[in-house]
């Protein structure tokens, strides 16, 4: 759906040369929410904004829904970016214009009829939990409602692809959450392809099938976000759960940690391992998340006992991961 190929973007300021992307690759496929992680200045918004050409990549291709966004200009440009929407971290909305003017505005452009710009409008209106407000102004929305007015007037040219600029950056967490559940319903009651760039981890546990993860240009991690959470030497885990290094194990004693994706399996493992191997388990640090519909975990520990390889052998064969330190 969303290829970047080989991508390279440089910046030039006077003699300086900044390298915003070196050499991205990244296939987010039809239907997911993939989103793009990292600090800032890692090149996410150059990343992003290279899908829909507002910025032209250096070097590389960005395909989208199969044609090669990057070689097109004039009114096929035009066309191929009526199917991908973008909304804001700052809404980005008309100030002087009403909440059905502005999710009007991209469909005047198209040339839609004011017939059919009124009946769009509406059922936009419907879709993102707004009906009533076509004739307020930005000014009097909430962050959270300005947002739903940025999604309406994104949809409105029928896109396949929506880009997420750090969309609930500026919100508080109970609006982001409900912004986030808009999305993630859009995202499945339309197939949505939806292409997300944040510095929250928040925002990828919440609602993301995929993520890269960006460092000063360059991926340095990728993949399923329930399978990179149960990877106990993943970044994103480390994210997700992190450690605590001030433990030294005490003489005689293994520290691990033990990963699982797998809520059910978490219940017995310790119990198992203590009555199976007469091994004392003392649990350290740890908690399970919810990702996507997989309860995630990971724990530290600390084993004792004469059978602990055994039962760090046990650990491998069966669901979870281990990492011993
Ligand atoms: N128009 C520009 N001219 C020069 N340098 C730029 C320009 N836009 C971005 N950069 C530089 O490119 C690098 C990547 O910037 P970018 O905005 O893509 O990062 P980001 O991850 O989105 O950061 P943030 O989260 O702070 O928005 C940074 O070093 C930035 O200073």
């Amino acid at each position: 759906m969303i290829e970047f190929i080989d991508i390279r973007k440089i910046y030039h300021q006077g003699e300086h040369k900044i390298v915003a992307l070196d050499g991205v690759n990244l296939h987010v496929k039809a239907g997911e929410i993939f989103g793009v992680l990292g600090q800032s200045g890692a090149g996410k918004s150059t990343l992003i904004r290279c899908v829909n050409q507002l910025e032209k990549p250096s070097s590389g291709y960005v395909r989208v829904n199969g044609q090669e966004i990057t070689s097109l200009s004039g009114v096929a440009l035009r066309q191929a970016r009526q199917r991908i929407g973008m909304i804001f971290q700052h809404f980005n909305l008309l100030s002087c214009r009403t909440v059905a003017e502005n999710i009007a505005f991209p469909l005047e452009v198209i040339g839609y009829s004011k017939l059919r710009r009124k009946a769009k409008v509406e059922e936009l209106l419907a879709l993102v939990g707004l009906e009533g407000k076509a004739n307020a102004y930005p000014a009097q929305l909430s962050g959270g409602q300005k947002q739903r007015v940025g999604i309406a007037r994104a949809l409105a040219g029928e896109p396949n692809v929506l880009l997420s600029d750090e969309a609930t950056s500026a919100l508080d967490p109970q609006t982001t959450r409900s912004i986030l559940e808009l999305l993630r319903d859009l995202n499945q009651r339309m197939g949505l392809t939806i292409l997300l760039i944040t510095h929250e981890m928040g925002v990828v546990k919440q609602i993301c099938d995929s993520v890269a993860i960006l460092h000063a240009g360059k991926v340095v991690e990728q993949g399923s976000v329930s399978d990179l959470a149960s990877q106990p030497d993943s970044l994103l885990a480390r994210e997700f759960f992190p450690r605590s290094h001030n433990y030294i194990p005490r003489p005689g004693t293994v520290l691990a940690t033990v990963a699982f994706a797998n809520e059910s399996a978490r219940n017995s493992i310790f119990t198992t391992l203590t009555r199976r191997f007469d091994i004392d388990v003392n649990i350290l640090n740890g908690s399970v998340e919810t990702v996507g519909d997989r309860r995630v975990g990971q724990f530290q520990v600390e084993l004792a006992g004469i059978k602990v390889t055994q039962a760090l052998e046990y650990l491998h064969n069966s669901e979870y991961a281990v990492e011993v330190h």
